[in-house]
């Protein structure tokens, strides 16, 4: 499976073209950046360790060579040989204006230009260039690493097989893109949070709540639904068994009433920022920014696995992203040849506050979690993905044996060491070490595994490639000298004498 693209290009390195930079490099895809600002590396640098951070946490599959990153004083060096070019200049049209000239001169003329503008429409953007027609809106979201949705508007002028080449290419790097069917200002996302962040402005404006209250209202109610179910879909089932007509006959009236003060705006007035300011302060002044993200990011990447469990929204989107994880590494694996001669190292995660139980340690189910994400990676790495199960075939573990050897505390990082201890037709025998950054043995665990025909429901022999490949690594493996504890039973302790 070769990469969608080789190179990319991101002009403007702050918050968003960090966050743009973090999922091309994770991606495998290199980036050239050119921002002028004194410190772009490190703010750079620290929205990648954020973004590592979550993607350990977040992907069972392998992360794989991450791309090549590179900065440029010079704009047009950074885009010359850019294959897809993203801009997340501040958000002033002239400034725009300027950047895309510039671009335009030095790209590729195939290049796909994509902006993060979060309000201008493309044919604002699209003034003055020799070729508007590679010019997009490609609107993203904050954390542009985790969070999937990236609006992508044209105008009338736009090539369409461009713009679906450039949705091509998003979706290649885990991305959910949203063709927008009309330019229109601030394109969907930005006019719904407009719309709330009005309200709650005037919400604040009339001492009616703080900060802290406004947000306390949407995260522990409708903030919940949204990652789930959009409005729509949660109204619709508000309407009871009549469904979305019901609803609309009980709440038409209520638009209205006067509910909202929507069509008007608070001024922002020194005292009215101030007051916002202050009320922040109280509320979120406690952590750093650099806290809140990683309080945000452990939260989303919360949310992803649940909504994967269920093959839901985002969680789909997240298990699309880790089945091309699990095909690449696949592809370097065979491509690489390895002789196997070591323990593979195919999963790594990151122990987080929730994984403690009453001793503070990491409780003992999510060992299991561990090592079972670890034979995950073992299967996909050698050929066992979605087109391989489809037909009726899938390994079963049959049994596990877990030795606990230290006590593993939040936050540790782990990464799992695998050895093949042996196969035969049916059943592979595997053997896991948990180990944390300093190498130090945190678990082992020795697993049998069994090839089923999931249709018959009963065990069947293992078929090509995962023949092959086991082949390949059986010949590497079998040098390994198998742990002393491996195949051993909890030994027997008998009874006390009776008294
Ligand atoms: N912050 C947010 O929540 C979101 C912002 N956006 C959009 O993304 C764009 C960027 O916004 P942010 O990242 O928030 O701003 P930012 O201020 O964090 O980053 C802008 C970066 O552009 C750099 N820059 C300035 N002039 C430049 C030039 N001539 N060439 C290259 N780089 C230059 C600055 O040094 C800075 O690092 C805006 O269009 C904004 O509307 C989109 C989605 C969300
Ligand atoms: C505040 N904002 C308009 C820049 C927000 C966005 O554009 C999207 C987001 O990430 O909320």
């Amino acid at each position: 499976m070769s990469r969608i693209i080789q190179k990319a290009a991101c002009v403007g390195g702050g918050v968003i073209g960090g966050g743009w930079i973090a999922r091309f490099l994770l991606n495998g895809i290199d980036v050239a950046v050119h921002d002028p600002h004194p410190e772009a590396r490190r703010i750079v640098g620290e929205v990648l360790d954020n973004a590592r951070h979550a993607y350990r946490a977040m992907m069972n599959a392998p992360l794989g060579p991450e791309g090549a990153l590179t900065f440029h004083d010079d704009l047009a060096e950074a885009v010359a040989d850019a294959e897809y070019i993203q801009e997340s200049v501040p958000e002033r049209l002239d400034l725009k204006h300027r950047v895309f000239a510039a671009i335009e001169a030095a790209a590729r003329p195939d290049a796909l230009i994509g902006s993060s503008t979060s309000g201008f429409k493309p044919s604002e953007l699209q003034v003055g260039m020799a070729h508007p027609e590679r010019l997009f809106v490609a609107h993203p979201f904050n954390p542009v690493y985790l969070v999937p949705l990236v609006e992508v508007v044209g105008s009338p002028v736009n090539d369409e097989a461009a713009l679906s080449r450039a949705m091509e290419i998003q979706r290649e790097t885990g991305l959910h893109p949203l063709r927008v069917r009309k330019e229109i200002d601030a394109h969907i996302g930005d006019r719904l949070l407009e719309a709330v962040w009005r309200e709650s402005l005037w919400l604040v404006h009339d001492d009616v709540a703080t900060t802290q209250e406004i947000d306390d209202v949407i995260r522990f109610s409708f903030g919940l639904r949204w990652a789930q179910m959009g409005l729509f879909e949660t109204y619709r089932i508000a309407g009871g068994e009549a469904g979305m007509k019901h609803f609309i006959e009980q709440f038409g009236p209520a638009l209205k009433w006067p509910w909202t003060k929507l069509m008007d705006v608070p001024e922002m007035t020194d005292d009215l920022a101030t007051k916002i300011g202050d009320q922040s302060d109280a509320q979120s002044g406690m952590h750093s920014i650099r806290e809140l993200e990683r309080i945000r990011d452990d939260n989303l990447v919360g949310i992803y696995q649940a909504l994967k469990a269920n093959d839901w929204g985002a969680g789909k989107t997240l298990r699309e992203m880790e089945d091309r994880f699990f095909e690449r590494a696949k592809d370097s694996a065979a491509a690489a040849a390895p002789d196997y001669a070591a323990p593979l190292v195919l999963h790594e995660t990151r122990v987080p506050g929730d994984w403690l139980d009453y001793n503070g340690h990491m409780t003992e189910y999510r060992y299991l979690q561990v090592f079972g994400d670890a034979t995950d990676a073992f299967l996909g790495h050698i050929g066992m993905d979605a087109a391989y199960r489809a037909p009726g075939r899938s390994v079963y573990t049959v049994e596990s044996h877990i030795r606990h050897l230290a006590e593993t505390s939040v936050d540790t990082r782990l990464c799992v060491r695998t050895c093949v201890l042996g196969h035969d037709a049916r059943r592979i025998r595997l053997h896991h070490e948990m180990v944390d950054e300093a190498g130090n043995v945190q678990a082992t665990s020795e697993h049998m595994l069994m090839h089923v025909d999931t249709n018959a429901g009963k065990a069947s022999p293992l078929e090509a490639p995962l023949t092959d490949r086991l082949a390949r690594l059986s010949r590497g493996q079998r040098g390994l000298t198998a742990p002393a504890h491996a195949g051993r039973p909890i030994r027997d302790i008998g009874w006390p004498e009776p008294v």
